[in-house]
């Protein structure tokens, strides 16, 4: 069963090919930079053993454009990978937020869009890119089902005390305002795994998402019992271009004190804060250089965003009175040695002490990075949601 994976991010597109059951991609493609000049498209091919890439840069202006691009390349030129658009037999989207409704792989109808589409501002950076990919998807799919696994679903197993905001019941009730928690199929992808290498499936495990986005859950047997990120994917965590947890006076004062109108307050806290506002830049590799280069506000914000991390590993551990091991994953979780080390340091309280060593070694699979005699595990695991959303299609359609 050919399942393609749509993975629509703020500024970038990843998408992979995969022949259900097996878990080896046929292709895996990264478009990144969409909205300008320079964009540029990464698609692998691994086909009879042998890996190909092919690379180019061009201007692509929207999503709908970088889809088309992604589509061509499946189809077309030396790198192609299938025949016809015909031969796809499933469209897995991952879309980010989806509210309180869905908590499972859902088959896209019109009302299914309906629900993305009135979610766009509580995501703005994602839920428009992510029904850009379906609009897109269903008419060059044509022969194929259109299935949506939300960023959400997997914390719907959260318990009401740690899901609720202590604002009037109705506005739970009838507004649907709560925390709803994002980055679900990488959270339920990596702690599976974890489960798996400790061989515990009671374990109790903090996952950390450093991407463009960041967030924490806290898992315990396979279940999320809280997160970081809540209504919207800004609380919690510093990120690339989102403030996270912020006291709401600010936002009170930006708009009464200094005169902001509410959307320029969405664009400066979703945009223009985090990593951006603080150094001028959104890429880790870059603030990192900064730092190298003794620059002092680079470093204070990676001080920032390991502390409050760090703030959250000690609650976590706490809401679950106990932990087995902490995971980073995502671009800089996965990559970047010396913002684990900024993380873990004066962590050993919570059992947490890294091996330097360890923690410096590069590979594209799971690593152990702890001392021998730590009492918690550290591990670094790549997350792969468009395997996790194949897989989670797959199951749909009745496939195992
Ligand atoms: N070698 C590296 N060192 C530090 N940070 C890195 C490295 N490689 C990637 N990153 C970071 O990973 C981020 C992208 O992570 P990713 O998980 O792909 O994010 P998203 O899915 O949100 O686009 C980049 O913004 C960059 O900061
Ligand atoms: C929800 C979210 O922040 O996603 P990403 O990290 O892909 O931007
Ligand atoms: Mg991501």
């Amino acid at each position: 069963m050919n399942i393609f994976v749509i993975n629509s991010g703020s500024s970038s597109i990843k998408y992979q090919l995969f022949q259900m059951p097996s878990i080896q991609p046929v292709c895996t493609g990264l478009i990144e930079r969409i909205g300008s000049v320079n964009a540029t498209i990464k698609h692998k091919t691994f086909i009879g053993g042998k890996e190909d890439t092919a690379e180019q840069t061009l201007p692509l202006l929207n999503h709908e454009a970088g889809l088309q691009q992604a589509v061509d390349l499946l189809t077309h030129g030396a790198n192609k990978v299938i025949d016809n658009l015909q031969s796809i037999d499933a469209v897995g989207h991952r879309v980010v937020h989806g509210g309180e409704k869905f908590a499972s792989a859902t088959f896209i109808t019109t009302e299914v869009k309906e629900s993305i589409h009135k979610l766009f501002s509580l995501a703005p950076l994602h839920n428009p890119a992510n029904y850009t990919g379906i609009e897109v998807a269903e008419k060059v799919f044509t022969g194929a089902k259109q299935i949506a696994i939300f960023d959400t679903a997997f914390h719907q197993t959260m318990p009401e005390y740690a899901f609720r905001y202590a604002l009037p019941t109705s506005l739970y009730t009838n507004d649907g305002i709560r925390v709803y928690g994002f980055h679900g199929t990488s959270h339920d992808y990596v702690t599976k795994q974890a489960m798996q290498y400790l061989q515990n499936p009671a374990a109790k495990l903090i996952s950390i998402h450093l991407g463009n986005g960041c967030s924490m859950a806290a898992v315990v047997g396979g279940k999320c019992i809280d997160t970081s990120m809540g209504f919207g994917p800004l609380a919690g965590l510093v990120m690339g271009t989102r403030s996270g947890d912020i006291d709401p006076s600010v936002i009170f004062y930006l708009i009464n004190e200094l005169h902001y109108l509410p959307d320029t307050v969405s664009t400066l806290l979703n945009k223009q804060s985090g990593m951006l506002g603080l150094t001028g830049f959104i890429d880790m590799r870059d603030v990192n250089k900064k730092v190298e280069n003794g620059d002092k506000e680079a470093e204070i914000a990676c001080k920032m965003y390991a502390y409050r991390i760090q703030k959250y590993i000690g609650a976590y551990a706490a809401a679950m009175n106990g932990l087995d091991a902490i995971i980073f994953t995502a671009g800089v979780g996965e990559n970047d040695s010396s913002m684990r080390r900024r993380i873990c340091s004066n962590m050993d309280y919570l059992g947490i002490s890294i091996d330097d060593e360890r923690n410096n070694v590069r590979v594209n699979n799971m690593l152990e990075i702890n001392k021998v005699d730590a009492t918690t595990k550290v591990l670094v695991i790549p997350t792969n949601e468009e395997l996790e959303i194949a897989k989670q299609c797959f199951e749909l359609l009745g496939g195992s």
